[in-house]
């Protein structure tokens, strides 16, 4: 589960005295989640949600967070909004971490993603990439291309506990990954971590996206690159055609791909297996055992590595080339 920071009710209620928010009935850690400690509030005003940031997250980057997250909304995208506090302000601080309170977004995550959801994806994450369009804020990837290869030097020989020869192959990967990767892409403000514990439906409608303590700046394609990764692979680790044609489609109907942007695709979505690979063989390997954090299996990103690897084009994707 994810709280790591103990609350007591005299902090969190000397906390909201700062807000508008009416007396505090109850509160709960929210089990879900690894980066931060999420707390469900009910006050005499609603529903919220506070959220304590901890080490993983960069006190310097909150701003950027809550004000994409700001622009966003004002763009029509749902999304949780930072409340202000009488002052004014959004970020705070409580049991000594950079703390705030967030509307409560209403809707539950998808385990089981079907091609339905897999189009609203791609259509919400192309309405995302449009909506942060003209947000000020900058924040450069801090896990991107040039990040992999220092994360797999910590990973290092070790990762040969998690399956023999892992750690060459990786290199090797790595070597060709940072050999193809595109250097002209559009870019802009991405998601960078649209899993589907991070995007809400309500009666069979998107209702909105969280988490967007990933959000930097990178190549806007990379980002329906991890998408593909993250929603439409099969428990038996087979690549759902169906499903990535849909996510594609709905991507493209509210933002064009170039056909630079199609070509890079399978390289973009090798990127992305490698990303999420490499942080979770990093955890897998660093976290203790006996920490209360479920930590994320990082042969499944490996299967869906060796998959994209072995793509020849965006078509196997379910692109449609006809109209690309
Ligand atoms: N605004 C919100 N409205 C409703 N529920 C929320 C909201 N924010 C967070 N949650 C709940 O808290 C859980 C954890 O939130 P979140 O994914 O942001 O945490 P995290 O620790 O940053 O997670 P991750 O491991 O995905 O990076 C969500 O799955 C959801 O159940
Ligand atoms: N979505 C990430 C974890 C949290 O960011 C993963 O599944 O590895």
């Amino acid at each position: 589960m994810a709280v790591y920071t103990d609350v007591t009710e005299p902090q969190l209620s000397a906390f909201l005295a700062d807000y508008d928010l009416g007396e505090l009935l109850s509160y709960k850690g929210i089990a879900e989640g690894v980066e931060n400690s999420n707390f469900l509030l009910r006050t005499t005003a609603g529903t919220f949600i506070l959220t304590l940031y901890e080490k993983r997250v960069a006190k310097g980057d909150l701003p950027f967070f809550v004000g994409l997250m700001r622009h966003l909304a004002a763009r029509g995208l749902s999304c949780p909004q930072p409340v202000e506090s009488r002052k004014g302000e959004t970020l705070g601080e409580l049991a000594g971490r950079p703390g705030a309170i967030f509307t409560f977004l209403e809707g539950m995550w998808t385990r089981r993603p079907g091609v339905a959801e897999c189009r609203a994806v791609g259509g919400a994450l192309a309405g995302l990439h449009a909506a942060a369009a003209d947000f000020a804020g900058r924040r450069p990837n801090a896990l991107s291309v040039a990040a992999w290869g220092p994360l797999a030097a910590q990973c290092g020989e070790a990762s040969d506990r998690v399956e023999p020869g892992l750690f060459a192959e990786i290199r090797r990967d790595l070597a060709e990954i940072e050999a193809l990767w595109p250097q002209d892409l559009p870019s802009g403000i991405i998601h960078a971590d649209l899993f589907p514990d991070n995007v809400f439906f309500l009666q069979g409608e998107l209702s909105g996206l969280i988490d967007f303590y990933f959000a930097c700046d990178d190549i806007l394609a990379y980002d329906l690159a991890i998408c593909l990764c993250a929603w439409c692979f099969e428990g038996d680790g087979a690549f759902n055609v169906t499903k990535g044609r849909a996510m594609i489609e709905g991507y493209r109907a509210r933002r064009a791909l170039s056909p630079a942007e199609i070509a890079a695709l399978p390289i973009l979505a090798r990127g992305a297996a490698m990303r999420f690979l490499l942080t979770r063989l990093y955890d897998w390997l660093t976290v203790p055992d006996d920490s209360f954090v479920t930590k994320k299996d990082p042969k499944e990103y490996l299967r869906k590595l060796r998959f994209h690897r072995s793509v020849a084009s965006a078509a196997d994707y379910g692109l449609d080339t006809e109209r690309a």
